[in-house]
C-alpha cells in the first residue's frame, strides 16, 4: 500500500502503456526490441521529485494508491502511454535560414558543391555570427517548444555554426540558459569542428581548437558556467580528415566529454572503425560505413545515430539500418534538425527510418526512445517507463500506439499531452476531434 501519500500525477487506464523496455537495460539490439513491453488497461503514477513510481494493470495500481492523493490525475480511456521521444542529434541553435539552398539542391546542386562555393553551414557561421545572443536564444525556444510539441522530451543540442571561440561559446551560452530555465531535457554538444572556417586550414583549424576551445571550456565546466556534455566533429573528406578527427576527440575525451560525432556521411572515411578505438558513445550518419566499421561499432556498443531525414533531403544512400541491426549495432535516430533538413519531428523522422530504412515499428520507437538516451549517456534516467526513471511521457490519442509512426506527419492531432517530470508541459485540446477521422 503507497499511504497517504500525495503525488504529482496518476495516469489511469491507458489502453496501452509502453514501457519500451522493464529490466533496467541500458539499450536494445535487433532482439531486445523485437518484442516492446507493452502493457494493457493499465496505469502509472509519477512522484512529487518528478519519477515513475509505479507502473501497473490498473486495477492493481487503484488497490495499492486508494489513500493517496495526486496533483493531477488524467483519464487515459482508450488512449496510450509512451515514453517522451528523445532525439539525438540536432543543430537547433543558429540565424538565417537556408530556403534558397533547398531550391538549388532541387535544382540539381549537391551538398558539398554548396558547401565548397561558400554556402552550407559557411552560410549559418556568417548569420549566426551576425546574431546577437538574445535573437539566437528567442529563436532556439520556438524551436525547442516545437520539438516538444511533437513529442521529444530529451534532446541533443550541438553548437557548431560558430567554428571561432566567440561564437562557439555564444552558442553553448544559449543552450545552457535553455537547460536552465525551459522543461524539455537538453543534452549540449560542444561542434566547434563542424566546418574548416574560412582564412584557416584544417591543421590551423584544429590547433586553434584543441590549445584554445577545450581548454576554455574545461576552466567554464570547472566555473559552473557552462557544463558541456559531448564533443562532435565533422569528419568528412574535404572537412576534418581522420587524423585531425582523433586528435580532437581524444582531446575532447580528456576534459571529461562524450564523444559523439559526425561520421562516413557522404564519403568512406574509417570514422566508424575510429570512433570505436577510441570508446565513442556515439556516430551519427553512416551512409557510407564499411562492414568492418559496423562490428567494430557493434562489439564496442558504440550506438549509431541514424538520420533519416538527411539521406531523404539529399537523396543519400540510405545507411544500412538492417546490416547493423543484424550485427548487433544499437541503433538510435535523430532528427538532425538544422538549416538543412528543417525538421523538428521525431515521429516523422520514425516514419522514414520504418519507410526508408526498414526498420520495424518497434525497432523505430526503441531507437527513438531507450537506444536514444543511450547514445546520449541517459538511458539509466530517461528511454522506458521503468520505476525510478524521469517521468517523461507521452499520451496519444489513439487505442493503438503504432499510429504515432503510421499517421506521417500527422502527430499535431494525435499528440494529445506531453508530460516532463510529471508535469504537463503541452495539452492538445483538438486532438480529442481531429484525430478519429
Ligand atoms: N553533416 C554535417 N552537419 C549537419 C548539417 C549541417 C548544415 O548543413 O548546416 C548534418 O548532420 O546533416
Ligand atoms: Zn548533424
Amino acid at each position: 500500500m503507497a499511504g497517504r501519500q500525495r503525488h504529482r500525477l496518476l495516469l489511469e487506464n491507458a489502453e496501452q502503456l509502453v514501457l519500451v523496455c522493464g529490466r533496467r537495460e541500458p539499450y536494445l539490439r535487433r532482439d531486445g526490441a523485437a518484442s516492446l513491453g507493452v502493457l494493457r488497461a493499465a496505469s502509472l503514477v509519477v512522484g512529487l521529485d518528478g519519477c515513475i513510481k509505479a507502473v501497473g494493470r490498473a486495477d492493481v495500481i487503484r488497490n495499492q494508491f486508494s489513500e493517496a492523493t495526486f496533483e493531477r490525475i488524467i483519464d487515459c480511456s482508450g488512449k496510450c502511454v509512451l515514453p517522451g521521444l528523445v532525439d539525438a542529434h540536432t543543430h537547433p541553435v543558429w540565424a538565417g535560414d537556408r530556403v534558397h539552398e533547398f531550391a538549388m539542391k532541387l535544382a540539381g546542386a549537391s551538398y558539398m558543391e554548396i558547401h565548397q562555393a561558400g554556402g552550407g553551414i559557411h552560410f549559418t557561421v556568417e548569420h549566426t555570427r551576425k546574431a546577437t545572443e538574445e535573437e539566437l536564444f528567442t529563436s532556439f525556444q520556438h524551436r525547442l517548444e516545437r520539438m516538444l510539441r511533437a513529442g521529444s522530451t530529451l534532446v541533443e543540442c550541438k553548437s557548431g555554426y560558430g567554428l571561432n571561440l566567440e561564437t562557439e561559446l555564444k552558442m553553448l551560452r544559449v543552450i545552457e540558459r535553455a537547460k536552465k530555465s525551459m522543461d524539455i531535457g537538453i543534452s549540449s554538444t560542444y561542434c566547434g569542428a563542424h566546418a574548416v572556417p574560412k582564412g584557416k586550414t584544417a591543421a590551423e583549424a584544429t590547433d586553434d581548437i584543441i590549445n584554445n576551445h577545450l581548454p576554455k571550456l574545461k576552466e567554464l565546466k570547472l566555473s559552473g558556467e557552462i557544463h558541456v556534455n559531448n564533443i562532435d566533429v565533422f569528419c568528412e573528406k574535404g572537412v576534418f580528415d581522420l587524423e585531425s578527427t582523433r586528435r580532437i576527440l581524444q582531446a575532447g575525451k580528456d576534459i571529461g566529454l562524450q564523444i559523439n560525432f559526425h561520421g562516413d556521411e557522404l564519403h568512406p572515411m574509417k570514422s566508424a572503425e575510429l570512433g570505436a578505438e577510441l570508446g565513442a558513445r556515439a556516430i551519427s550518419h553512416l551512409e557510407e560505413v564499411t562492414d568492418e566499421g559496423i562490428v567494430a561499432m557493434a562489439r564496442a556498443k558504440c550506438a549509431a545515430v541514424l538520420l533519416p531525414t538527411t539521406a531523404y533531403m539529399l537523396r543519400l544512400k540510405q545507411p544500412q539500418a538492417r546490416k547493423m541491426l543484424e550485427e548487433g549495432v544499437i541503433v538510435a535516430l535523430g532528427s538532425d534538425f538544422n538549416p538543412n533538413a528543417y525538421c523538428f519531428s521525431m515521429p516523422m523522422v520514425m516514419h522514414l527510418a520504418c519507410v526508408n530504412m526498414k526498420m520495424s515499428m518497434n525497432e523505430a520507437l526503441a531507437a527513438a526512445t531507450i537506444n536514444a538516451a543511450y547514445a546520449l549517456g541517459k538511458s539509466d534516467t530517461h528511454g522506458s517507463l521503468e520505476v525510478g526513471k524521469q517521468g517523461d511521457l507521452l499520451i496519444i490519442n489513439s487505442s493503438r500506439w503504432e499510429h504515432l509512426i503510421y499517421q506521417f506527419g500527422g502527430h499535431e492531432a494525435l499528440i494529445n499531452y506531453v508530460i516532463v517530470k510529471g508535469k504537463v508541459v503541452y495539452e492538445n485540446e483538438r486532438c480529442e476531434t481531429m484525430s478519429s477521422y
